[in-house]
């Protein structure tokens, strides 16, 4: 079966048809547009499929706030092929047989592709490396390791993690956060927490970490990645980092790129993440950096939650945002209509850059002829409001409820299966 998208604005901007033939992307111009599926596309922006590098898909063990099926739901609905699966499940992704089972599980639920990542320590307790090389060479391939959740704070596991990675050609991805400086931490370290009565966090709790990784990076040849980057100050280590040649790759959330501390005012324990929401002039840095390309990609670490963690204490919350289904739209609003990225650029942080950090093959030529067909439909005029019933994924711990954003994701194909048609989630089986 051929599918012709016809009339999409693609990354150049340019207006042009594309065609879709048993998995891969042909040339439009030799297929019979009369036996063909049609899908008008004028007025839409076509993107090559989303990557997400930093997905909590919470099984095994944490089933009651997300499944591999649901996640998978839920990046298919906000325009994503392919997701990272952090490690941070129970038990821990620290054995081929955990990883293996969240490979499965994500080919059984089809919708995209999910790449688990593996844990850098045992039990990401911080204490003995994970075999790391037993989960490179396991039936998932692991590409990426992160103790996310947990900092890797001592700097010889640290070490060691990176000369494994390196001679695996894998990446370590850091949950920059130093223990000891954030104890007791639930918000952003400033004069509201004083405030509001809540321990802060400050900013050179994650500096600290990433200036001392990059050291230990260029030390044994390895890549780094940072997660979440967060301040004004991370930015500007992560920049002379880069500045330095060391081999160093940064992400951010959507909703660090949108969000500040102040909603943490009305103590909601949605507005509770790791790292913290933070000030305004990070908020603006955050966005500079992804502009300029001193951050990366953006990640999204959709961190589901049960209602029960999050309607609490705000002190007793669990820290997590979900974020799979609004990523686009943040992204959109913060960077596309404010002029600081295109659409290519949009492509190239949320999909090429991210496929090529985690080393996922079939997204370095980005809607290009004999590509994997990896494409998503975006209506950029229209707006809807977030609402908790419309979520796809098991959890609605979303910061943006009752917010307007804009951009639809309209049609998503991995890898040639339409995985989403007129903005509804097509079920039916795996690939
Ligand atoms: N990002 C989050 O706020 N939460 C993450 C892990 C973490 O604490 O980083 C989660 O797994 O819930």
């Amino acid at each position: 079966m051929t599918t012709l998208l016809t009339g999409a604005r693609v990354l150049g901007g340019e207006v042009r048809d594309l065609a879709i033939e048993g998995g891969a992307l042909v040339d439009p111009a030799t297929v019979d547009r009369d036996a063909a599926e049609t899908v008008d596309a004028s007025g839409l922006v076509a993107l090559p499929g989303l990557v997400d590098l930093h997905t909590h898909l919470r099984q095994p063990g944490g089933e009651q706030a997300e499944t591999v099926a649901t996640g998978v739901r839920a990046a298919a609905a906000g325009g994503y092929t392919c997701v990272f699966a952090m490690a941070n499940t129970s038990p821990v992704a620290d054995t081929p047989a955990v990883v293996e089972q969240v490979h499965r599980l994500g080919l059984e639920a089809g919708l995209a592709t999910v790449r688990p990542i593996g844990a850098v320590s045992v039990g990401l307790a911080g204490e003995r490396l994970a075999d790391l090389g037993m989960l490179a060479g396991s039936a998932a391939r692991v590409t990426v390791f992160s103790d996310d959740g947990h900092c890797v704070a001592d700097a010889e596991l640290m070490r060691r993690a990176l000369e494994h990675a390196a001679a695996l050609d894998a990446v370590i991805a850091q949950h920059a956060q130093d223990p000891a400086l954030t104890r007791g931490a639930v918000m952003h370290e400033s004069p509201l927490a004083a405030e509001l009565g809540l321990t802060g966090w400050p900013s050179a709790a994650e500096a600290s970490i990433v200036a001392r990784d990059a050291m230990l990076a260029e030390a044994a040849g390895a890549r780094l990645h940072v997660c979440h980057v967060s301040t004004v100050e991370t930015v500007e280590v992560v920049r002379q980092a880069k500045a330095r040649g060391i081999a160093i790759t940064a992400e951010v959330t959507p909703h660090h790129l949108l969000l500040t501390e102040e909603l943490v005012r009305g103590y909601d324990g949605r507005f509770k993440v790791n790292p913290p929401l933070r000030a305004d002039r990070d908020v603006q840095a955050l966005r500079e950096a992804l502009a300029d390309g001193t951050i990366d990609i953006v990640a999204t670490d959709h961190a589901p939650h049960a209602p029960e963690a999050k309607q609490t204490a705000f002190a007793d919350a669990a820290f997590g945002m979900v974020g799979l289904e609004t990523a686009l739209g943040v992204v959109q609003q913060s960077m596309v209509e404010t002029g600081l990225l295109d659409w290519a650029g949009v492509a190239r942080v949320m999909s090429t850059a991210p496929a090529a950090i985690g080393r996922e093959p079939g997204y370095d030529a980005p809607l290009a002829i004999g590509s994997p067909a990896h494409v998503v439909l975006v209506d950029p005029g229209a707006r809807a409001v977030v609402e908790a019933s419309s979520l796809k994924g098991r959890s609605a711990n979303s910061p943006f409820l009752g917010v307007e954003l804009p951009g639809r994701v309209l049609h998503v194909w991995h890898g040639g299966r339409r995985t989403v048609a007129d903005g509804e989630v097509v079920t039916g089986g795996a690939a």
